[in-house]
């Protein structure tokens, strides 16, 4: 397994990679995540492999990374996961899943936080900046806020502080409640 010091030296601040290691702000995630069996499940912007490692089981996990350097990382951190090396702004649209769970730099949370309402997943999990906004996604998702993460939650150290955030596709019918 890539240890602490292994990931500090991987890890490009060009790419905002900063690789979320607590083991509690991880079991969050995986809790929020609620992933079933069954499921198909897509990281985007899988670093190097710290959240995929260790997903619950799922029927499928495929990881996707930008970054080309990461990808022997990725494969050998998660060896039954498909990775695939590309953009997860247009992998999303391509792949088929039930969970998503991102963690990417703010300007591609963004523009996915857009394109989210037309995809057919049931749940996902991003880790987003303070200002991102899904308060334009109400309509579709229910939104929660599950925890924050900063600092020695990641290795190396990340200086600003994110958010957790679940979205469970609502049902039709479903009153709105938030
Ligand atoms: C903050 S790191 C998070 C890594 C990992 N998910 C974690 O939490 O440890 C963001 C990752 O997204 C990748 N990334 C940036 N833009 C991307 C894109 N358009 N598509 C896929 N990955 C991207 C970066 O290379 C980086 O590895």
């Amino acid at each position: 397994m890539v240890n602490n010091d292994e990931l500090s030296v991987l890890a490009d601040p060009m790419f905002e990679q900063y690789f979320l290691v607590s083991p509690e702000k991880l079991t969050l995630l995986y809790e929020a995540a609620g992933i079933r069996p069954d499921d198909a499940v897509l990281e985007v912007g899988a670093g190097a492999g710290t959240v995929a490692r260790n997903m619950p089981p799922c029927k499928s996990l495929t990881v996707v990374e930008l970054d080309p350097r990461l990808i022997e990382t990725l494969r050998r951190e998660v060896p039954h996961a498909t990775v695939i090396q590309g953009d997860a702004l247009r992998l999303v649209r391509e792949l088929p899943y039930d969970v998503l769970i991102g963690n990417l730099p703010n300007v591609v949370t963004e523009e996915l936080v857009d394109v989210l309402p037309e995809l057919p997943f049931r749940t996902a999990v991003l880790a987003a900046g303070q200002r991102t906004d899904f308060d334009r996604l109400r309509g579709t998702f229910d939104v929660n806020e599950v925890t924050t993460i900063s600092g020695s939650d990641f290795t190396p150290p990340q200086p600003s502080v994110s958010r957790i955030v679940r979205l469970g596709r609502r049902v039709a019918g479903q009153r709105h409640t938030a």
